[in-house]
C-alpha cells in the first residue's frame, strides 16, 4: 500500500511541477510542450503587453507577478517539505508522519477558511466543505501520503486555472495590440496625426465631421453636432461648443471642434481594450454556468450518500464516495474549453468581445452583409469623372477631394486617392456637415460644395440635368455607383465609382450557403449596383438605399420572424444595425464606431474568418460536451467501484487524477490540433 502511495505521489509531483513551471520542459515534444509552443509568441511580447494594459502597468503588473511567484515558491517548498515528512514517516517511523499535518493544513487553508465561512456566515455551500471533510478524515485515519497526493491535485487545479486565464488574456491582447487608432493633435500650431494611446492630458485634439471623438475632454473652440447614442442612447445629435464636454466613442456629424483632453487613461483605446479583455476572459458561457450549478447541486447529495455508506460500508467507502465528487474539475474543464476557443479565435485574427458569441453563433441562421467595404474592398476606384456645363473633370474631382478631406467613408477614400494620384490641388474645406447615408456639404472659399448620392441632390431639390440621368443609367448597367458633385445648389459633375468584390467573397458566400444559411445584402447605395452584386454572388435577398435606422429595422424585422441574425458591417451607417443583431461582426480598419459597436472584429479584414468563426463555434460545442464527459464519467465510475473489494483510496484518487488530466487535456486538445495544422498547412 505504502509503495503504491509513493508511486502515486511521484506521478502527481511531476504533474504539479509541470503545471508550475511550464517554461522548463526543454525539448520534450510532449503535449504540454506543444501547447507551450502554441502559446509561445505571447511571451515575446510580455513587456510591451504589460505597458499596454493599464495606466501604470509596469509596476503594478510586476508587483503582482512577483507576489504570485513568491507565493508559488512558498507553496512548493511547504508542499515538498511536508510531503517528505509524510513519506519518510510512512517508510521509516509512522508516528513521525503526523508532523506533516501542519503543512497539509497550511496548504489547504483556503479550503478550511471557505468551509468556516459556509458554516459560520452561511455562505452558499461550495465544494470546499467536501474537501475539508475529506482531507480531515484522511489525515485523521493516518493516510498522510495519500492526503498529500490529494493536495497536489488541488494545488495543480488551482494553478492551472490561474495560468490558463493569464495566458489566454495575453494571447488575446497580442492580437489587439496592433489595432490602429489615431487622432489629429495640435503640436506647435500644426496638426499632427498621433496614436491615440500616445495622447496625454491637456493635449488639444481636432475632431471633424465623420470622425469619432478619441478621448473625453472639453471643447475649446468650434461647433459640432455630436451623435452620442453609443453612450446615452439618445437618437438626436447634441450641439457642442466651447465649454461643453465631449466623450470618447461619440461621433461628430457636423462641424469641427478642438478638444482639450481631460481623460486619457480610462477612456483611451488601450484602456477600453483592457476592459473588454477583462470581461472577455471573465465571461461565463451558459455551459460554464451549468458546470457551476451541477457542481454546487451535487455537494449535499454526495455528503448525504457518504454518510449513508459510512454507516453501511465503513469509512473507506465513505471517503471514496466523497472523493468521487468532481469538485472544481468540471468548472475548470468547461472554462478551459471556452478559453481555448477564445484563444484559437484570437490566433486566427478573430477578436471576440464576449465568449457568449461562441454559443450564439451556433444558433445563427441568417447572415446579413453590408455591401460597400464589407463584400467589396474597402476603397472603390474612380472609373470616370463627368463634368456638366462649363466645369471640367479635374476641377470637379479636386473640389470633391477638398470636401472629403479627412472623411473615412469608402467613397471619400476613393475620391481622395484619385485626386492625389492625379496630383490635383486640394484646398482645405470648412464647416463640413455629414449627413449619414446621403453625403456631405462644406464650403470652399465662398462656394458651397455638396458631394453625395443622387438621392441627396434630389432631396435638396437640385435640378437634374438630362445628361446626368443618361450617365446614371449607363453607370448602373455596369453595376457601378455614382456620386454627384454640386456647387452652390447646381449639379456640376458626377464621379463614377467601381467597387471590387473582395477576392474571398465568392467562396465565403458559397460556403455559408452550403451550410444552409439564409443570406442578405443591405446597402445605403443605389439599388442598381446592389442588385448587380447580389446577382453576381447568387444572393437572393437584397435591400438598397437603406438609411442607418432602416438597416436596424430590417434586422429587427428578420429577428421578429424568428431568425437569428449575424450582421457584418463596416461603417458609421452600420452602427445601429450592429447593435440590433444577435451577433455583430465588423472588419478592422473600418470606422472606429463600427469596431466599437461590433462584438466580433475580423482583424485581418478577411471574410474567410467568418467561416472560421462558425467552425470554431461548432467545435466549441462539441469540445465542451466531450470535456464534461471526461470529468463526469470517472466520478460515476468511482461511485460504482467503491463497492468493489480491494478498491481503495489510492486507486480512487488515481482515477480522480486521470479525470483532471482527461478533462484538461480534452479542453486543450484543440489548441494543439490547430497548432499542428498551422505548422503543416
Ligand atoms: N462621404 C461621402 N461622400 C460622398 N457620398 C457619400 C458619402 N457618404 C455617403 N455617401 C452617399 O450616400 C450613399 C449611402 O451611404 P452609406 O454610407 O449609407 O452606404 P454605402 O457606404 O454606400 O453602402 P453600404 O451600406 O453598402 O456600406 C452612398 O452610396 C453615397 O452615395
Ligand atoms: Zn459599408
Amino acid at each position: 500500500m505504502a509503495l503504491l502511495e509513493l508511486a502515486l505521489l511521484g506521478f502527481s509531483g511531476g504533474f504539479f511541477y509541470a503545471g508550475k513551471k511550464p517554461e522548463k520542459t526543454g525539448n520534450k515534444r510532449n503535449a504540454l510542450a506543444r501547447l507551450r509552443a502554441a502559446l509561445a509568441p505571447i511571451k515575446a511580447h510580455k513587456q510591451s503587453l504589460q505597458t499596454f494594459i493599464a495606466e501604470s502597468p509596469d509596476q503594478e503588473a510586476d508587483e503582482k507577478a512577483l507576489a504570485d511567484q513568491r507565493e508559488l515558491k512558498r507553496t512548493a517548498s511547504v508542499f515538498a517539505g511536508s510531503t517528505a515528512i509524510a513519506v519518510a514517516g510512512t517508510v521509516l517511523y509512522p508516528p513521525l508522519a503526523v508532523l506533516s499535518v501542519p503543512g497539509a493544513v497550511y496548504l489547504l487553508r483556503d479550503v478550511y477558511v471557505n468551509t468556516a465561512d459556509t458554516v459560520i456566515k452561511g455562505k452558499p455551500v461550495g465544494v470546499d466543505p467536501l474537501m475539508a471533510i475529506f482531507t480531515t478524515s484522511m489525515l485523521y485515519q493516518g493516510h498522510f501520503v495519500v492526503s498529500h497526493f490529494f493536495i497536489s491535485l488541488y494545488l495543480l487545479n488551482r494553478q492551472l486555472i490561474k495560468r490558463v486565464k493569464q495566458e489566454s488574456k495575453r494571447n488575446i491582447i497580442d492580437v489587439f495590440r496592433d489595432q490602429p487608432s489615431t487622432a489629429w493633435v495640435i503640436i506647435d500650431g500644426t496638426e499632427v496625426e498621433q496614436q491615440v494611446s500616445a495622447i496625454r492630458e491637456k493635449a488639444i485634439v481636432v475632431v471633424r465631421a465623420g470622425e469619432s471623438v478619441p478621448v473625453d475632454g472639453q471643447v475649446l473652440e468650434g461647433f459640432a453636432a455630436v451623435d452620442q447614442h453609443m453612450l446615452t442612447g439618445e437618437s438626436q445629435p447634441v450641439e457642442k461648443s466651447a465649454g461643453d464636454t465631449v466623450f470618447a466613442c461619440t461621433v461628430v456629424l457636423t462641424g469641427s471642434i478642438h478638444v482639450q483632453v481631460e481623460k486619457t487613461g480610462e477612456e483611451t483605446a488601450s484602456a477600453r481594450i483592457g476592459q473588454i479583455l477583462n470581461s472577455t476572459v471573465d465571461f461565463k458561457t451558459s455551459k460554464q454556468l451549468w458546470a457551476e450549478k451541477i457542481t454546487q447541486q451535487t455537494v449535499m447529495p454526495t455528503l448525504g450518500l457518504s454518510a449513508l455508506t459510512l454507516a453501511l460500508a465503513g469509512p473507506t467507502t465513505a471517503l471514496i464516495f466523497i472523493n468521487s465528487h468532481f469538485r472544481y474539475r468540471l468548472m475548470l474543464a468547461t472554462s478551459t474549453s471556452a478559453l481555448t476557443f477564445l484563444n484559437l479565435a484570437a490566433q486566427k485574427g478573430v477578436l471576440l468581445k464576449s465568449g457568449i458569441i461562441l454559443e450564439k453563433m451556433q444558433n445563427i441562421d441568417t447572415v446579413v452583409f453590408d455591401k460597400t467595404g464589407t463584400l467589396t474592398l474597402e476603397t472603390p476606384n474612380v472609373a470616370e469623372v463627368t463634368a456638366f456645363g462649363d466645369w471640367d473633370a479635374n476641377t470637379i474631382l479636386g473640389l470633391a477631394a477638398s470636401v472629403e478631406g479627412r472623411q473615412s467613408h469608402p467613397v471619400a477614400k476613393a475620391i481622395c486617392n484619385k485626386a492625389a494620384a492625379l496630383g490635383l490641388q486640394v484646398e482645405a474645406s470648412h464647416e463640413a456637415s455629414y449627413q449619414v447615408g446621403y453625403g456631405l456639404v462644406a464650403s470652399i472659399g465662398k462656394q458651397q460644395i455638396q458631394v453625395g448620392s443622387l438621392r441627396y441632390a434630389q432631396q435638396q431639390g437640385f435640378a437634374i440635368p438630362p445628361a446626368l440621368l443618361d450617365k446614371a443609367e449607363q453607370c448602373h448597367l455596369l453595376g457601378n455607383s455614382l456620386i454627384i458633385v454640386s456647387v452652390d445648389g447646381v449639379i456640376a459633375g458626377a464621379i463614377e465609382l467601381q467597387a471590387t468584390i473582395r477576392p474571398e467573397t465568392s467562396a465565403v458566400i458559397q460556403r455559408l450557403r452550403d451550410q444552409g444559411l439564409s443570406l442578405h445584402i443591405i446597402s445605403g447605395d443605389h439599388p442598381a449596383p446592389t442588385k448587380r452584386l447580389a446577382e453576381t454572388l447568387h444572393i437572393d435577398n437584397y435591400h438598397a438605399e437603406v438609411l442607418p435606422e432602416t438597416k436596424a429595422e430590417i434586422i429587427k424585422q428578420l429577428q421578429a420572424e424568428g431568425r437569428s441574425v449575424c450582421y457584418i458591417g463596416d461603417g458609421i451607417n452600420d452602427a445601429i444595425a450592429l447593435k440590433e443583431a444577435s451577433v455583430s461582426v465588423s472588419l478592422r480598419g473600418a470606422s472606429s464606431v463600427a469596431t466599437d459597436t461590433a462584438e466580433v472584429i475580423l482583424m485581418d479584414q478577411n471574410l474567410n474568418r467568418l467561416c472560421d468563426l462558425f467552425q470554431l463555434a461548432r467545435e466549441y460545442d462539441q469540445n465542451v460536451k466531450t470535456t464534461s464527459q471526461m470529468v463526469i464519467i470517472p466520478s460515476l465510475m468511482n461511485l460504482g467501484l467503491a463497492f468493489v473489494p480491494g478498491y481503495g483510496l489510492a486507486a480512487s484518487m488515481t482515477l480522480s487524477a486521470t479525470s483532471v488530466l482527461a478533462g484538461f487535456g480534452s479542453s486543450m486538445l484543440p489548441l494543439i490540433r490547430h497548432q499542428q495544422t498551422r505548422i503543416i498547412g
